[in-house]
């Protein structure tokens, strides 16, 4: 097989895992961010990764080696030059993406496919910001990358068919399940789950019952992975109520209203897993 070569924008927890599913395919990969720690960090969660699948025989040594060796630390967008696919998966922030997708216009080759792996931001607004609205698209992946099987896709207005297919295609080589779905604010999959989530803080908030009380419920009972307030700590808090804030203007509706308690824990930079705390804390 011709080897590609991808360059993924944001080097967080999506970000890292995507460049590990990409390399672990065979792709070269560029591991963008704007800082050389913020990859450092990244580079090491994927270094994890394969150890613990070299450990339980999933994966030999000279396979981590070789994976290993397809990932390149990149500070630069103009390494979307010698690429055939953009992955953008940096901050859920409207004006963080379209600052990106504007400079990838003068970056990237013409043929280019630029997917972006946002959570709830609308794709055609995004690639309107571009000279080629076409090639853009939604490749919304799920955390933890590695590990679940959805790839949603998202077409934009004037997405083309070749676009999607080349993802669509993409995503089977990575070995995820792609499903199509149009672009709405929050797509399917954070339509559904996010209201849920701020629910469940909602509850809290209201003194309903506790923390550890609202996860059981919804784990026991709702034979849930996670429990709704462990998972959004998981996302990031502050991925969480951009997410809610999309869908409440988005809709112009207040039921999507995000919980004051969510935006209290955000301000304080509670922000969960990754910041060490958000309704829980961690090591
Ligand atoms: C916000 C958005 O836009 C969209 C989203 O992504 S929403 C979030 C969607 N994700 C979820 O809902 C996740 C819900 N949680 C789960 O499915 C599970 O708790 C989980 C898969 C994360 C962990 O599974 P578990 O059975 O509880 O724990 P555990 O046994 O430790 O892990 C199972 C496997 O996953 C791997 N794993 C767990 N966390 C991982 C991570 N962060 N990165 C890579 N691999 C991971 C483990 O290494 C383990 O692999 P092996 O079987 O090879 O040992
Ligand atoms: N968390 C989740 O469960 C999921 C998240 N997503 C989406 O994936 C995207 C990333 O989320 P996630 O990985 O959780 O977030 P993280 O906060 O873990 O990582 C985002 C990374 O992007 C970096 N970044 C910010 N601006 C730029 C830029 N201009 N160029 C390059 N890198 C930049 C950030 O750096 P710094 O910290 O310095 O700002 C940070 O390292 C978001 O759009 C999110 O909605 C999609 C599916 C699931």
């Amino acid at each position: 097989m011709e080897k590609q070569t991808v360059i993924v924008i944001g080097a967080g927890q999506m970000g890292s895992g995507i460049a590990q599913v990409f390399a672990q395919a065979g792709w070269h990969v560029y591991l963008n961010d704007l800082q050389t720690e913020l990859i450092e960090r990244g580079l090491a969660a994927i270094r994890k990764n394969l150890a613990h699948q070299v450990e339980k025989q999933k994966l030999s040594s000279e396979e981590r080696d070789a994976v290993l060796s397809r990932l390149t630390p990149s500070t630069s967008l103009e390494d979307a030059a010698g690429a055939e696919m953009v992955v953008e998966a940096a901050t859920e922030n409207m004006k963080v993406k379209k600052e990106i997708f504007k400079q990838l216009s003068g970056i990237a080759p013409k043929d280019v496919v630029l997917a972006t792996n946002t959570s709830s931001l609308p794709i055609t607004e995004l690639a309107a910001v571009t000279d080629r609205p076409e090639n853009v698209i939604g490749m919304h992946f799920m955390n933890p990358v590695p590990v679940m099987k959805l790839v949603e896709i998202v077409r934009g207005l004037v997405t083309s068919d070749q676009v999607y297919e080349k993802v669509y295609d993409t995503a089977a080589a990575l070995g995820k399940t792609a499903v199509e779905v149009n672009d709405f604010p929050g797509f399917v999959s954070n339509r559904v789950l996010m209201p849920m989530i701020n629910e469940a803080v909602y509850t809290l908030y209201e003194g309903v019952a506790t923390k550890e009380a609202i996860d059981e419920v919804m784990k026991l009972g709702m034979n849930h992975p996670m429990g709704p307030l462990t998972l959004a700590d998981f996302i990031g808090l502050d991925t969480c109520l951009y997410i809610m804030e999309t869908l409440h203007e988005g809709f112009g509706d207040d039921k999507y209203r995000p919980c004051p308690l969510l935006r209290k824990y955000v301000n304080a930079g509670w922000l969960g897993r990754k910041t060490g705390r958000g309704f829980y804390t961690y090591e």
